[in-house]
């Protein structure tokens, strides 16, 4: 049986950690499925790349509003996925060859599962042992249990960005980022997109206000059905789907369309690890326990990214895999993973962005906040937009002025809260850093300016 100094499960995030310090270490890095992992190949990556033609495409009624007449001629969706993929498929298997290439690293690719302690099947035919683990399998799809729905085409995000045309019409089942994301996708590219939500808002982990913003907003050009309890998925002629559900008080209704999507969450892979041969234990949700160290409860085995952690976002698993990567190198020396603020964005039409505690965590949790909701509309930025419907809404702590939270709803919201996450990381109270530094006029930015200005803090804050 062959062994490793250190064998790493996941080319995501854990493909990142083998750099030139561990050229003297013999490394097996195992995968079973497209080289890079889903942030590359059907997460992150490519559907940034969709929402931008989609803003883009979304553009026309806004510029309608400021005197500008634009027209959407077409939408050639077939030669926009195939740009993007035409870019991002070489990028895997170039990363995939070089990988293959290094000399100390040897590519398993195939579906691994541990038959004993350290002790791991990789699926080829080959067992192997190693001195360290490192678990970075992520997370998959859910497909939620609805009567029919193994009988009808049902896409994911794994799926959907590679039909072969812009369909007509789309269900989309869930409410949450994917649902966001792909809603404005392709409501921007001319099909008519049907969201059918279990809860009673979209984005409902969301800041209340931003939640229900975003739900009034995006149902402008979205059909917006919540209070949704999934009756049954039938097949209809042409491969196109009809979905019924009942609403809060029992009534039945149907939706049909060409193509469905479930967007219902992610769950970690884990379960499919066998991983208690190995010792490690998973929480009740199916995540990996894992230490402020990434540490398994397993000795020499390490956990990163959505296998473990239930951001399940691309630089919360990077952050992971950056610690795991030092103690690696430095077991008499480890750092901790910080999780204080892990901030997110959501890129759907109007984009979210959020970092810290929402209204009703502070609430829920007994903190003491004070808190603002400054309008884009309220700057000289937002008079050129004429905006009326987005806002930053800031938390701050009324004795030391720190920020507890920060949620943006409107343009450009997932890089104006970068100064925001930086002031939360770095300890600087609302008070220093609205005043502590110049903001160009009149650019978006003072938003932000005037958000930390308006907080209602005592003088000496
Ligand atoms: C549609 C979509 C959009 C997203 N957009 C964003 C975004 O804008 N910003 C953001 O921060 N995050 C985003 N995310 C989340 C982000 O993609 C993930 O958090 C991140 O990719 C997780 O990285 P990872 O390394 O933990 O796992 P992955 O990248 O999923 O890597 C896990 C790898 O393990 C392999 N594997 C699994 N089980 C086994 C096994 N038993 N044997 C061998 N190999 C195995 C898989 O094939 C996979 O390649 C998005 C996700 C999706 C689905
Ligand atoms: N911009 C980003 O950072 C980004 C973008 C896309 C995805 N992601 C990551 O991917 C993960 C998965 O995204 P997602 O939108 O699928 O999950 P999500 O957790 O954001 O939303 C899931 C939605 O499905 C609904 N749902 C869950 N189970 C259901 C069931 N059985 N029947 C009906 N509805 C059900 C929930 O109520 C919720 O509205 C996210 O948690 C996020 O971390 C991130």
């Amino acid at each position: 049986m062959r062994h490793f100094d250190l064998c790493i499960i996941g080319s995501g995030s854990g493909n990142s950690i083998p750099d030139e310090r561990f050229a003297d270490l013999e490394i097996a890095l195992v995968d079973k499925g497209t080289f890079g992992g889903t942030c590359l190949n059907v997460g992150c990556i490519p559907t940034k790349m969709f929402v931008y033609p989609a803003d883009l495409a979304a553009s026309v009624e806004p510029a309608e509003r400021l005197g500008v007449e634009l027209q959407l001629n077409k939408v050639r969706f077939a030669e926009i996925r195939d740009r993007i993929f035409g870019r991002i498929d070489p990028i895997s298997a170039a990363g995939e060859q070089w990988r293959g290439a290094n000399p100390n690293v040897t590519l398993y690719r195939a579906e691994a599962h541990f038959t004993g302690p350290k002790t791991l099947d990789t699926g080829t035919g080959e067992t192997i042992t190693a001195d360290q683990f490192v678990l970075a399998a992520g997370s998959r799809v859910l497909i939620p249990d609805i009567p029919g729905l193994d009988s009808v085409t049902a896409h994911t995000s794994d799926t959907v960005m590679r039909l072969d045309e812009l369909p007509g019409s789309m269900i989309i089942i869930g409410g949450g980022y994917i649902a966001a994301e792909f809603a404005h996708i392709f409501s921007a590219f001319g099909t008519r997109v049907t969201i059918l939500n279990r809860s009673g808002a979209l984005l409902r982990t969301e800041d209340a206000d931003v939640s229900s913003r975003f739900t009034e907003l995006i149902s402008r050009r979205v059909d917006v059905q919540l209070d949704r309890t999934f009756e049954r998925v039938e097949r209809l002629p042409g491969d196109r789907v009809r979905v019924t559900s009942a609403d809060r008080d029992g009534r039945s209704t149907s939706v049909e369309a060409d193509v469905l999507l479930l967007a219902t969450g992610r769950v970690p892979n884990g379960d499919t690890l066998n991983l208690a041969a190995t010792g490690v234990e998973m929480d009740d949700e199916g995540y990996v326990v894992v230490d402020q160290h990434q540490r398994t409860t397993a000795e020499g085995i390490f956990a990163l990214g959505d296998l473990s952690s239930n951001h399940q976002l691309k630089h919360v698993a990077n952050h992971e895999m950056r610690v795991v990567q030092h103690n690696l190198l430095h077991p008499a020396a480890m750092i901790e993973s910080d999780h204080r603020f892990v901030p997110h964005a959501v890129f759907s039409e109007p984009q979210v962005a959020s970092v810290g505690l929402t209204e009703q965590e502070a609430t829920a949790q007994g903190v003491r906040y004070v808190s603002v909701i400054q309008d884009y509309g309220s700057i000289a930025y937002g008079w050129a937009m004429e905006d009326t419907d987005h806002f930053a809404k800031l938390l701050a702590d009324p004795d030391t002025g720190l920020l507890l939270g920060a949620h943006l709803i409107g343009p450009q919201a997932s890089s104006l809260i970068q100064p925001l996450i930086q002031a939360m990381s770095f300890g600087l109270p609302a008070r220093e850093m609205a005043r502590g530094q110049y903001w160009i006029h009149p650019a978006l930015a003072e938003l932000v300016e005037n958000a930390l200005l308006a907080l209602p803090l005592g003088d000496d804050q």
